[in-house]
């Protein structure tokens, strides 16, 4: 009953036990190593209602849990951030919550797009910051896994958000980062969006477009999403930006996650984990894996 689906993690679809697991690139190898290790640290016996985050990072978090086997699992309970966590819930045997039962959660783990140096992230990349935040913040434990790329002194410098080029009328132009996920009601788009560009000096602020669908992404909620480039000065004091953000009438959610995570983990190339603990502490972890 018990088994990782197949779609969302094709190479180790076979393979509960590491030694059996095909090689996967340093990047896999990375986030699966992040997320066995937040689940070793944070997933305790006792936990029985578990958040299950979004993203191509959180696959490993459930197959890790798997491992800790079915007499381990029967009587919890996880909620899930979106569709795609919903599914690797319910395809893995798990049972399978409603958040709106529940207005305290033990742990939930997810995965970032980016992490600062004191613990604030970037989320939504995979459109669900709505949902991850409501159990992030119910969650008496926030923990966040991530591969070394998303591993950040300041949000919006990593390599997994490239700063795109952007003329601006100052002698100096200012650094623009990659987008802040902003998920919006798709009446207020258009506000939205001119507030951002002429108020919140973000003047590349776009609508994120869908792939494989005439039209924009539309979430969980049915909300159309803006991603915004702000300058690395604002992304230095993102809790300020949020507020602004926030406050613009139409806005639903901010990917910007800040004085939530309890723990950060970030899968190393050399086969390390990066630690970083809400009291500022840091940790290099040697895999046992
Ligand atoms: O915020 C998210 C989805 O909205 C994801 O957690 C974030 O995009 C990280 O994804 P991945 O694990 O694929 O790097």
């Amino acid at each position: 009953m018990y088994a990782l689906p197949s779609i969302f993690s094709p190479s180790l679809s076979a393979a509960p036990g590491m030694s059996r697991v095909s090689p996967l690139d340093a990047v896999e190898a990375a986030k699966r190593l992040a997320a066995y290790t937040a689940v070793d640290r944070h997933i305790r016996p006792e936990d029985k209602v578990i958040g299950i985050g979004s993203g191509s990072t959180v696959p490993y978090v459930v197959e890790r849990i798997l491992q800790q086997g079915e007499e381990r699992n029967r009587d919890r309970v996880f909620l899930p951030t979106g569709f795609q966590s919903q599914q690797l819930i319910t395809h893995s045997g798990l049972r399978l919550g409603d958040i709106m039962q529940y207005s305290q959660l033990d742990v939930t783990i997810d995965g970032a797009d980016e992490v600062d140096a004191d613990l604030n992230c970037i989320k939504g990349g995979g459109a669900c910051q709505l949902r991850e935040k409501v159990l992030a913040e119910v969650a008496r434990t926030f923990i966040v896994v991530a591969d070394y790329r998303k591993n950040s002194a300041v949000l919006g410098t990593s390599v997994s958000f490239p700063v795109p080029t952007l003329t601006h009328n100052s002698p100096t132009p200012p650094k623009y980062t990659s987008g802040v996920p902003i998920e919006v009601s798709p009446f207020a788009h258009t506000s939205v969006l001119r507030s951002l560009h002429t108020m919140l000096d973000s003047p590349k602020a776009t609508l994120r477009m869908a792939r494989a669908k005439a039209g924009p992404v539309v979430t969980d909620n049915g909300n159309f999403i803006i991603d915004a480039p702000f300058t690395e000065a604002a992304l230095r004091k993102p809790h300020e930006l949020l507020v602004k953000i926030k406050l613009l009438t139409g806005v639903v959610e901010v990917g910007l996650f800040c004085d939530i995570v309890k723990a950060a983990y970030f899968g190393n190339q050399d086969g390390s984990v990066s630690a970083r603990f809400e009291n500022g502490e840091t940790a290099h972890i040697e895999s046992s894996n």
